[in-house]
């Protein structure tokens, strides 16, 4: 099964939009975790365990593994997730983007090494630089479009022949860069119109929505101005709220409340929708 099809699979049978973020932070860690030498991998298979079954995805976030040089640990993480967990996507949170040549071997890096079913992936240098991940027809190709953080709208609010890059940048993947029917876009939940605009430009193409829980984005404006036409095709992603949701030993059952709470919450406003 493609990246596509997993996703699209667990989204109808697991009735879950929630992309369960996966960003390891030890000084949260809760005190008894202080002498794993491992701690890292315990930590967040721990998580997993918790909440694969609320989940549509999981999202490593890679530089909170490589600053820890815990990559090791993250290889592992991953295999785990397909060996104990299979059906549920990991999307690779890299957002790499560089000339074709090394861009070729971030492909390498994220589904050889990672063994990733997905990749985020900075579009900004353009086409060729994304040629060797579009390629990958099995594999989801998830662009930056308009992010979650306050300075997003730097450069991707700009007018671009009359329209803001973000709109572009929407436009051109969804007609151009897509004929393998494996591209999906990163729009954050914290600018809902800006979401909005995305979802009638692209129509039913899968959007990875952060920015929900620690960053504050509403649940209700996502649904509303981010669904398809079926009600679905987002993965909301939510990280150190459920990660952190508590700093004691029942850190993983605590994670499970958060994120069947934020299931639960979005499949309302679903139904309302
Ligand atoms: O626009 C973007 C793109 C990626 N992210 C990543 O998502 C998570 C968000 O973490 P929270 O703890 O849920 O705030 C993190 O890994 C970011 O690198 C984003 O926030 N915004």
């Amino acid at each position: 099964m493609n990246f596509m099809q997993a996703l699209r699979t667990r989204w109808n049978d697991a009735d879950t939009l929630v992309c369960v973020g996966l960003d390891p932070d030890p000084a949260r860690f809760p005190a008894a975790m202080g002498d794993d030498p491992d701690a890292v991998f315990a930590f967040c298979r721990a998580i997993v365990d918790a909440t694969a079954d609320l989940a549509c995805a999981f999202k490593p976030q890679i530089a909170h593994f490589a600053a820890l040089r815990a990559e090791d640990a993250l290889e592992r993480l991953i295999a785990h997730i397909h060996e104990t967990h299979p059906g549920v996507p990991v999307i690779l949170d890299a957002k790499r983007g560089d000339i074709g040549s090394t861009a070729q071997r971030y492909v390498v890096e994220a589904f050889e090494r990672y063994d990733a079913d997905a990749v985020t992936l900075n579009p900004y240098l353009g086409r060729d630089s994304i040629q060797p991940f579009l390629d990958r027809a099995d594999k989801g190709v998830i662009l930056l479009c308009r992010t979650s953080n306050p300075g997003g709208a730097d450069f991707q609010n700009l007018g671009c022949g009359g329209r803001p890059l973000y709109q572009r940048v929407a436009e051109t993947i969804a007609r151009d860069w897509n004929a393998h029917g494996n591209c999906a876009l990163v729009t954050g939940a914290t600018f809902p119109e800006e979401l909005g605009q995305v979802r009638r430009i692209v129509g039913d193409l899968p959007l990875l929505v952060p920015g929900i829980g620690a960053q504050g984005g509403d649940v209700e404006a996502v649904l509303r101005e981010g669904a398809d036409a079926h009600g679905a095709g987002l993965m909301i992603s939510s990280s150190r709220a459920i990660l952190y949701a508590s700093s004691g030993e029942d850190f993983a059952a605590a994670a499970r409340t958060a994120t069947q709470a934020l299931r639960d919450q979005i499949n309302t406003c679903r139904t309302q929708a």
